[in-house]
């Protein structure tokens, strides 16, 4: 029989309370000293382990621990710090100007999203004069802090590696090849100090392994490892959030001792069925699903039993990936329904899990989440229920157009003010009755209401007060999903998310957005956009099910708002919005599965939205992403006006969809919410200049923001989108009179 261990391959470093969110804040505000953050952090590191030790785990991963993001803290590590932080003397100072920006001016590095996940990270930014001079002392003394906590035999450091890292850098003027080169004598002299700490082995990530192109890093990887083998410390070569795909023939033969695959996304089985596993190498299991909140139910001991008919030497049972992902511990829930909660697996859970697959039992507790109906619902459902009753060309003229064209409008949101926030939670608390929080919140709507009359605006919103989440607000009033109360994951920094979980079948109880709908279109002439948040979006910032697939979920969140949709329409509601920002981000890692991806997700689109008359415009918006590499996706979509994140990408997504023949209407945005500054009429009319270069025909073209704007203050608002109508209504008479 093979040798069985049990390892962790990273584990949520933000504390069970925000420990690391409350004292980073405070320090950055000036209210708490370096010392006061280094005490928390230290202690939150500290907890981590003792989790991990306490659930008996024989290889621990240490050295994870982040201030504010793992792949900065290499960055600093390697000294790969651009020229324009160098400037900053204190160390701490320049790794969080690095992070976030400073008050002098200084530019963070950009952020992006970590693989397929809803992490963030910062993007290292190198060039042709980028060497490394790195400076590990930080990481050691946390090696060996851990060391002294833990055992050394227990503690596995944990290293981000040199291959993903240059491939997630922003390389200008220099090849990633070359970078990696760069790196590896700085890795090599990481690696010594480690050996002289004694430490087992050493994790090196490399999940850019998995990424589709990975085949392109083969000679500079091989290289690299061979040049790492000479140091001889033991090295486990880890991947994941997906399958090593057409690289697995040669990552595995890289020289290294322990190979640690995935075994959750992606299908790294068949793939070590196929091609088998080298003979001399352990291989770390990735059986436990680290970005699920559901206890196994048997999945993991059955691959663990194929593994071992494979496997010659020894098996490390681990998570699939860090379990970052996941909140910390499901006890931390008091109000969670127990029966609901003896199926969940929080990252506390999941470790002891570990153990009882390496022991071979498993929970009998674990019986998989809701009640599975798992059938096929597409196929139950007719074929016409996918498309609109008549195309475009035969709609547009009975929708709502603006005379002489670009039209005004906003994306939905309205500043959520500290009255608006605090309304919400006093309803919240039961500290006011339903009837007055309504009367405050029809308060908000009229306010906004009166502000877009007053600009002249020429398509309203009711400002979404209501909500103070765009996934939250409708998972809180659909049948199937819950909520946790301490349930964070880190999404990027000092910023974490409380994901809802679907749990059971979704359905609609009753009306969700119609009140709000009714009361503001009540105040105007005007028409106002009914406001709601798109099915892909809904799933992708959930925590889905494992029992059906993503797709059946979906479609069944999409039938809900299919509902809702007829809803708007039978109250007079002639526009209607769909927001689908996260649809580009639930994309597979894989182009190939890309296709697969986008069928349903556009299906459910549409399922949700089709059901409109031809009089009924759907407007969808989508941002956060570049989406010129799902053109024909977006087109199939099949809404009346895409409103499109746009102003920081200039006009390229504008002039892909000319290029592509994107026929319908499109609101690009004109200017970014997500600054403060108050976009001068002199810049909207340059912008307006592009957009007309961009080769669209202006007759499809409203104006807009880029996004909601919820996280302004009205008097950025107001100011700003009085100059968009100005600028909108000159470039009217302007294109009227033939300018
Ligand atoms: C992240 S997209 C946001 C769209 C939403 N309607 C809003 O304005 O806030
Ligand atoms: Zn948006």
């Amino acid at each position: 029989m093979v040798n069985k261990t049990t390892a962790t391959i990273g584990y949520p470093r933000i504390g069970l309370n925000r420990e690391m969110k409350k004292a980073l804040e405070a320090y950055w505000s000036g209210k708490s000293s370096l010392d006061e953050l280094l005490k928390v952090s230290k202690q939150v590191e500290e907890e981590s382990l003792k989790d991990q030790l306490n659930a008996g785990i024989q290889l621990i991963g240490v050295g994870d621990h982040t201030m504010y993001d793992h792949v900065l803290d290499w960055t600093f590590r390697l000294g790969l710090i651009p020229d324009r932080f160098k400037q900053v003397q204190n160390p701490k100072d320049k790794y969080f100007a690095m992070a976030r920006g400073n008050k002098e001016g200084l530019q963070a590095l950009d952020m992006s999203k970590f693989f397929d996940s809803n992490y963030h990270y910062l993007v290292p930014e190198l060039n042709a004069n980028s060497k490394p001079s790195p400076n590990f002392e930080e990481f050691l003394g946390e090696i060996s802090r851990a060391q002294q906590q833990i055992g050394k035999e227990r503690a596995v450091p944990i290293v981000f590696g040199p291959v993903t890292y240059a491939r997630l850098a922003r390389c200008e003027g220099v090849s990633v090849d070359e970078m990696i080169s760069r790196l590896v004598p700085a890795y090599a002299s990481l690696l010594n100090s480690l050996k002289s700490l004694q430490v087992p082995e050493v994790q090196m990530h490399e999940p850019g392994f998995v990424l589709g192109d990975a085949e392109i890093l083969q000679k500079a990887a091989e290289t690299a490892y061979q040049e790492l083998a000479k140091v001889q410390v033991p090295i486990n070569l880890v991947t994941y959030y997906d399958d090593l795909g057409k690289t697995y023939p040669w990552v595995v033969k890289l020289p290294v001792q322990t190979i640690s695959l995935d075994f959750v996304r992606g299908d790294n089985l068949s793939l070590v069925k196929k091609h088998g596993f080298p003979a001399d190498k352990k291989l770390g299991a990735g059986v436990l699903d680290g970005r699920s909140v559901w206890k196994d139910t048997g999945y993991a001991a059955q691959v663990i039993k194929e593994l071992e008919a494979i496997v010659k030497t020894s098996i490390i049972v681990q998570p699939s990936c860090s379990l970052m992902h996941v909140p910390l511990d499901v006890n931390s829930e008091p109000s969670l329904d127990s029966n609901l909660k003896s199926r969940l697996s929080f990252a506390r859970q999941k470790i002891s899990e570990l153990g009882l697959v390496a022991s071979g039992k498993s929970d009998s507790t674990a019986n998989g989440p809701g009640v599975a109906s798992s059938q096929d619902l597409e196929n139950t459902l007719d074929k016409s229920m996918f498309s609109r009753s008549e195309p475009f060309s035969k709609r547009r003229s009975q929708q709502f157009t603006v005379p002489g064209g670009f039209g005004t409008t906003t994306i939905g949101s309205f500043p959520q003010t500290p009255a608006v926030r605090k309304l919400r939670l006093q309803y919240k608390k039961g500290q006011v009755s339903e009837d007055e929080y309504q009367r405050q919140i029809d308060r908000h709507i009229s306010f906004a209401i009166g502000v877009q009359e007053a600009l002249g605006l020429d398509v309203f919103v009711h400002g979404e007060s209501e909500r103070s989440d765009m996934v939250e607000y409708f998972g809180q009033k659909l049948r199937g999903f819950t909520f946790t109360e301490n349930g964070w994951v880190q999404s990027y920094g000092s910023r974490y998310v409380r994901p809802p979980i679907i749990y059971a079948d979704v359905s609609r109880i009753s009306p969700m957005t119609v009140r709000e709908f009714v009361v503001a279109q009540s105040m105007t002439n005007k028409p106002v956009k009914g406001m709601l948040t798109g099915p892909v979006t809904i799933l992708n910032w959930s925590f889905p099910r494992k029992d059906i697939p993503r797709k059946q979920q979906a479609l069944q969140i999409a039938l809900a708002l299919r509902d809702e949709v007829a809803d708007l329409e039978k109250s007079g509601c002639s526009i209607i919005q769909m927001d689908e920002p996260a649809l580009r981000e639930g994309l597979p890692l894989k182009k190939e599965r890309w296709n697969e991806y986008l069928d349903w997700a556009v299906k459910a689109f549409r399922l949700s939205t089709v059901v409109a008359a031809p009089k009924t415009q759907i407007v969808t918006h989508l941002c956060y992403s570049d989406f010129q590499d799902i053109l024909e996706a977006i087109d199939q979509m099949d809404a009346d006006v895409l409103t499109i994140e746009n102003s920081r990408s200039d006009d390229a997504m504008l002039r892909a969809l000319a290029k592509y023949g994107y026929a319908r209407d499109i609101g690009p945005g004109v200017y970014d919410v997500h600054s403060p500054a108050v976009p001068s009429t002199e810049f909207l009319v340059k912008k307006l200049e592009g957009f007309k270069k961009s080769g669209i025909p202006l007759e499809r073209l409203w104006i807009n923001p880029d996004c909601g704007l919820k996280t302004r203050q009205w008097e950025e608002v107001i100011p700003s989108l009085r100059n968009m109508v100005d600028v909108a209504v000159q470039l009217r008479k302007a294109t009227k009179n033939g300018i």
